[in-house]
């Protein structure tokens, strides 16, 4: 099933009134920290609203992510026998830098007798992470691993690395790209990192704008200010979608059937295109079917 993930939205799980409010954004998605948002002092308040806010199902079609603590700390494990009970869309896992640490939450989740439709999503956020990116893709093709999605995470690359988060992104560019290839070869979603510098709306506008250029699916946010301008970034726009509709009946014209290349308002047209614009009308019609 197509989804819309043009905007997931975090929020700590320590807090009431965000998870709350959550409820009526626009998000296309929710990921329910318990890591880096939720000081340590608050990790059971944030694991005991997280599971409640889940299991009330207040969140109509939006995708529900819970991202648990890394696998080195000492709360993980907690973190996932409640998201396994709980059971959200998906489960996000921070700082992966291995094969065997996917292994671990899908041999975990397999235990707690985790509903087989949870989902596991990876942070590719360390040096070692980025530089295994396509070997931890193709994990995708092991059913036990239950890999669906890459988040980027440049935050914690600047911070483990020294490499800087500029404006314009120059410095993450090769990492960025060698994610999104990734995710590519073995079908997974790609998800490109927050946005920090809340007021800043031209700022994040042109991020949004470039993280769509780069080949990601969406992108993820921290604050509901950033919502709208980021779906508005992700969306095909409806001049897009008309050309994408005039190429697939170009390519049904009876004229047309066994040709690979056409030509159409004076450009050349091949079925590549009509494979992209197949995609460009499925993520519309998803936008559409979501109401956001
Ligand atoms: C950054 C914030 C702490 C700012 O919070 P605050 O000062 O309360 O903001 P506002 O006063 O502007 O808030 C206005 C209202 O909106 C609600 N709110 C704010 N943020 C959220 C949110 N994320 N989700 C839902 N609702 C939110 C406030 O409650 C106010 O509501 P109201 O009372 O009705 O007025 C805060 O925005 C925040 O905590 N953001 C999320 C931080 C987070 O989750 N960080 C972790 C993800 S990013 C990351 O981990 C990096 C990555 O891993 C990497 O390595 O790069
Ligand atoms: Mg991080």
């Amino acid at each position: 099933m197509i989804r819309p993930r043009r905007s997931l939205l975090f929020m700590p799980g320590s807090n009431a009134r965000a998870l709350e409010k959550a409820r009526l954004l626009p998000a296309d998605g929710l990921i329910l920290d318990l890591e880096d948002a939720v000081a340590p002092d608050a990790k059971d308040t944030a694991r005991d609203q997280i599971a409640a806010a889940v299991a009330a199902k207040g969140y109509g079609k939006r995708e529900i992510l819970v991202r648990i603590n890394a696998l080195d700390t000492a709360w993980w494990q907690d973190d996932l026998a409640m998201a396994a009970k709980a059971s959200p869309d998906g489960i996000l896992v921070p700082k992966v830098s291995t094969v065997e640490d996917i292994a671990t939450v899908g041999n975990k989740l397999a235990e707690l007798g985790a509903d087989p439709a949870i989902r596991v999503w990876i942070m590719i956020e360390t040096a070692r992470g980025v530089l295994h990116a396509e070997e931890l893709a193709a994990q995708k093709h092991d059913p036990k691993s239950r890999l669906d999605g890459f988040v980027f995470g440049p935050n914690d690359i600047s911070r483990e690395t020294g490499i800087r988060m500029l404006p314009g992104r120059s410095t993450m560019l090769p990492m960025i790209t060698k994610c999104v290839l990734a995710a590519r070869v073995h079908g997974l979603i790609a998800l490109d990192g927050p946005y920090s510098d809340i007021g800043n709306v031209d700022g994040l506008a042109e991020e949004c704008a470039q993280a769509r250029d780069l080949g990601f699916d969406g992108k993820t946010l921290i604050h509901p200010g950033q919502i709208d301008a980021c779906n508005a970034a992700f969306t095909p726009p409806a001049e897009d979608v008309a050309q994408a509709r005039k190429i697939l009946a170009a390519f049904d014209h009876p004229d047309n059937q066994g040709r690979g290349a056409i030509q159409l308002d004076g450009r050349m047209v091949e079925r590549l295109h009509a494979e992209i614009a197949r995609k460009t009308i499925a993520i519309a019609d998803a936008i559409e079917t979501s109401g956001r």
